[in-house]
């Protein structure tokens, strides 16, 4: 039993972020340029329910006896059933690879973005599907619509205050869902606001609003427990769920034990949905009424959606929420990935486009992580989130003492063919010698002041990444170490690239001519920096050169600097200037609506869309002001 005070005091086991998908991948911060290089969190710690992860209370779940079995028993974890995974269709089939489990494999050639033989340039969707659960972490509970994950005017649920509705009707959709959720969530608030009455006199503080991951876990048992009450057996779409890989039987003794953590937590969190007598006292679920046989099954449950959930994005990419889809968990990961997950047009329309063309028996195969990071970075995150280490393509490379990665290199000064050299190690102190890769020749390296400026981004990253950067102000904790940083690495770089694209950010949108002019010169060099450190067709260059293409076609005579001189009104040299920006932008948005179709699949997405209105805009103008 357990007392909303004494949980309180123990609410810091947490699980890894689990994100995989392009949200992930995205790495610089800000809209558009999302999640920096550590997306949006999946901690499963329910974050007011802090119910203590004592060894005891789960050791003592893990040998209650099971109340009620299943009626139908799922595929094991590693099924190569077909029929847990209603949306898979051709080209994509399941088999069973020697090191990493199940996988999708292309049954068929596919011909994607860029190929001499497609028109139309745009990537292929391989697969299109709605996630078995998607919810918007805390830091968007506020701002985006809880059903259909839109930014906009919202009304928030009167019973929890804790979600957000665009409309009646997107309220009514989630209704079934958000029904138990709607209770749990009342009495949590209820505890947390007797307990702290000063902080619940703020009617926006949401401190007490269970973790994303937390959420998610919860609607997943919920919709169990619903379907099973209702037909006597697991609803159809649990087999995917059940057979989602779990790493819980090969944690370590400080792993397991965090997971536990979590697994009371949500048993709190999932019981504070059932009425209670005293509403300040929360006992945990009993797993068996959710049809869990045993504790080992709901941990095996967290651990697999901890390896399996997707950073639920915007279609600018820009990290929302957490989601879980068991047919897109199928995909293996690779650094040099050949399809991306997206949401090309936001709410729950989950998609795989093709980046690359695919070989009929070659594995698709999608990033996990951010690929633009250095080899360490990756493996790192790859490890400690999913549990392998990666030996893709681009991972071996690293091997070869030859190639300098542009992720991770500095530049030879004064190279007459603009030549780079490997990253020294960064722990040598004093001068390291360096080869320059293009001339051949070798130059010095001051380690300790690179090492610096490198610490110095990575923490300005991580100060944005927990919300703590105020865009207003940070130009000048920005502007000297991006500017001492490109004269040492390229902008391919690490932290160098996600610095240029949160500086950009924090820029937009200018307000004079010089800082537009500014933004955009560092925008093209991000952009170009992205492009060598991404795969080609990656959704995060469309995302980028859709940024750009926004900027140029800008009215500059709003920036403050000729006025707002009307068309007709306007000079002959001013009609010139005009017209020379709009040929630019027109360029730029071609570009953009043409990565976007790669990048997000036919269409293009919401962003295309928007590219494409801007397009005509802008051609619009271009005509009119060439008939004058
Ligand atoms: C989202 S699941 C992918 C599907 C999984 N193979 C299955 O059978 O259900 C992620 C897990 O698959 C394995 N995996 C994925 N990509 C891998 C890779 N490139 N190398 C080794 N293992 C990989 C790891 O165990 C990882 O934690």
């Amino acid at each position: 039993m357990s007392s909303f005070q004494s949980l309180k005091g123990k609410r810091d086991a947490r699980t890894a972020s689990s994100r995989h998908g392009v949200g992930a991948t995205a790495a610089p911060a800000g809209a558009g340029a999302p999640a920096t290089t550590a997306p949006a969190g999946a901690e499963l710690a329910p974050s007011a329910v802090s119910a203590a992860p004592s060894a005891p209370a789960d050791v003592e779940m893990a040998t209650e006896e099971p109340k009620a079995a299943a009626a139908t028993a799922p595929p094991a974890s590693g099924s190569l059933d077909a029929s847990a995974y209603p949306d898979l269709e051709p080209p994509l089939a399941i088999r069973s690879t020697p090191d990493r489990g199940r996988g999708l494999f292309a049954t068929t050639a596919v011909i994607t973005a860029g190929h001499a033989v497609r028109k139309d340039w745009s990537g292929t969707t391989l697969l299109s599907t709605t996630p078995r659960v998607a919810v918007l972490s805390l830091a968007h509970l506020q701002t985006r619509c809880s059903n259909c994950f839109k930014e906009t005017k919202m009304s928030r649920c009167a019973k929890c205050k804790a979600l957000h509705y665009c409309s009646a009707a997107c309220q009514r959709a989630d209704w079934p869902a958000h029904k138990p959720e709607c209770a749990a969530l009342d009495r949590i608030r209820g505890m947390w606001a007797r307990t702290f009455p000063d902080k619940a006199k703020n009617g926006r503080d949401n401190s007490w609003v269970v973790s994303d991951a937390g959420r998610a876990v919860a609607r997943m048992c919920w919709a169990r427990k619903a379907a099973r009450d209702a037909t006597g057996r697991d609803p159809d779409w649990w087999a995917g769920v059940a057979a989602m890989e779990s790493h819980a039987k090969t944690l370590d003794e400080a792993a397991t034990m965090k997971l536990a953590g979590q697994v009371q937590h949500i048993r709190h969190y999932l019981n504070a949905a059932v009425p209670s007598a005293n509403p300040d006292v929360l006992e945990p679920a009993d797993m068996a009424d959710f049809g869990f046989k045993s504790a080992s099954e709901l941990l095996d449950m967290c651990s697999a959606f901890s390896v399996n959930s997707f950073t639920l994005s915007a279609p600018d990419l820009t990290p929302i929420g957490v989601a879980t889809s068991p047919v897109c968990a199928l995909f293996n990961h690779s650094c040099e990935p050949n399809a991306v997950v997206v949401f090309p047009r936001g709410g729950k329309d989950m998609q795989v486009v093709a980046i690359s063309d695919i070989r009929p028996g070659e594995e698709v195969l999608t990033s996990y992580i951010d690929v633009s990071l250095p080899y360490a970075e990756r493996q790192k995150d790859l490890s400690e989130r999913y549990g392998f280490d990666c030996k893709c393509s681009l991972c071996e490379q690293n091997a070869d003492l030859a190639w300098v990665d542009p992720r991770w290199s500095v530049l030879h000064p004064g190279c007459k063919e603009d030549g780079r050299g490997r990253m020294p190690d960064l722990r040598h102190d004093g001068e390291a010698t360096v080869k320059c890769a293009a001339c051949g020749d070798t130059f010095g390296i001051n380690v300790p002041a690179l090492r610096v400026l490198i610490e110095r981004g990575k923490a300005t990253l991580a100060k944005d990444e927990a919300g703590g950067l105020d865009y207003a102000t940070a130009g000048p904790e920005l502007s000297p170490i991006i500017t001492a940083l490109q004269k040492l690495v390229p902008s391919s770089t690490y932290p160098l690239l996600p610095l240029l694209r949160l500086q950009v950010l924090t820029l937009t949108p200018p307000t004079e001519l010089s800082v537009w002019e500014f933004a955009i010169g560092q925008l093209r060099t991000a952009i170009s920096g992205a492009r060598e450190a991404h795969p080609a067709n990656h959704p995060t260059i469309a995302v980028m050169m859709a940024e750009l293409a926004k900027l140029l076609s800008m009215d500059t005579d709003q920036l403050g600097q000729t006025g707002i001189t009307p068309v007709r009104q306007a000079g002959q040299q001013q009609v010139i200037e005009r017209v020379g920006r709009l040929l630019d932008a027109v360029r730029a948005l071609r570009e953009a609506v043409a990565a976007c179709k790669a990048a997000f699949g036919r269409g293009g997405g919401d962003v295309g869309a928007e590219m494409g209105k801007l397009l005509l805009q802008c051609e619009e103008e271009l005509e009119m002001l060439r008939r004058r």
